[in-house]
């Protein structure tokens, strides 16, 4: 039989595959629907302080390559999400990790100290990505501001926490954020990548955009973003030893999810994917990933995570 389990983080999960945060995530019921589904853990919504709506709609338009998205942050707020942890409990063995998005970098010490006062199994992933804020860059593209948070973030949180990041696309961009985020010897683990901000996608019929917040600049997921997201595993893994990485992108079937983890991924979020065909997509892509290590003699992740060959 073929072992598809990860160990990580101190805990176990049964699988290597979960939601990515703001996919089918936002409502305790669509969070239950993720734990009663193959989903290996869960990740909430990127919570704000306060509640937010988000964006006027449409703000989320599907694609025949993938999603383009300018939700804006709509969530139920940080003590919401807090109060699912305390009764989510260790989840049956499917660990549960918290989004943050505060709007300010105070906004994000105040979530980070309360969840550390709960004393709870749940960890923290803090994103440094949203494009989808109008008048707030994407924290990740700043270096020194990433810098500055991280430190905020090791002073308001005692235990390990990890950050999910916006795609980079040059080797300076890469060497530059690995050198800031290997300071943090508890930044345990980064999630690659979040979407590829600010796309534009074009009806020709109705010679429109198809999301109105900022007059159509959305966040792109899906095929557009399997390369790319490739990537910065793979150079991620490179330059962060110690951590781990969670791949995140293109996921829809078992051959991406077993692309990720040749890039050296220790488990793989699917988000487009999910949110188009719901939460059975995890058994599906579980079963496929399987097969595809069966039959190439695999028996477990560990014996090809990380081998991507060169050239
Ligand atoms: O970090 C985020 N990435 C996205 O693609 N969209 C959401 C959002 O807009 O809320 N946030």
């Amino acid at each position: 039989a073929v072992d598809l389990s990860v160990t990580w983080l101190g805990r176990a999960m049964p699988g290597c595959l979960y939601n990515a945060s703001g996919v089918w995530c936002r409502e305790e019921d669509e969070l239950a629907a993720l734990r009663a589904s193959a989903a290996a853990a869960l990740i909430t919504k990127s919570a704000t302080l306060a509640p937010r709506d988000g964006n006027p709609e449409p703000r989320y338009h599907p694609t025949p390559l993938g999603s383009i998205n300018s939700m804006g942050l709509p969530n139920r707020g940080f003590d919401y999400y807090l109060d699912f942890a305390r009764r989510y409990g260790d989840g049956g063995g499917k660990p549960l990790f918290l989004s943050l998005s505060g709007l300010t970098l105070d906004d994000n010490c105040a979530m980070l100290r309360r969840l550390a006062e709960a004393g709870l199994p749940a960890l923290p992933e803090i994103n440094l990505s949203c494009p989808n804020v109008p008048g707030k860059p994407q924290l990740g593209y700043d270096f020194g501001a990433t810098a500055e948070a991280l430190d905020a973030f090791d002073a308001a949180y005692p235990g390990l926490y990890g950050v999910k990041l916006p795609p980079y696309f040059d080797p300076a961009h890469f060497a530059a954020m690995a050198e800031i985020l290997n300071r943090h010897r508890r930044l345990a683990f980064v999630t690659c990548i979040n979407s590829i901000g600010n796309g534009l996608v074009v009806d020709v019929d109705s010679e429109a955009v198809v999301i109105k917040p900022k007059d159509g600049l959305g966040g792109l997921g899906g095929d557009y973003v399997l390369p790319t997201a490739l990537a910065n595993v793979r150079e991620f893994c490179r330059l962060l030893p110690g951590k781990d990485v969670v791949g995140c992108g293109g996921v829809k079937s078992g051959r991406e999810a077993f692309m990720h983890i040749l890039a050296g991924a220790r488990a793989v979020q699917v988000g487009t994917c999910l949110h188009q065909e719901g939460p059975g997509a995890f058994a599906r892509i579980a079963a496929e990933l399987a097969a595809l290590m069966r039959a190439k003699g695999y028996r477990r992740l560990d014996d090809f995570r990380g081998r991507l060959r060169t050239l």
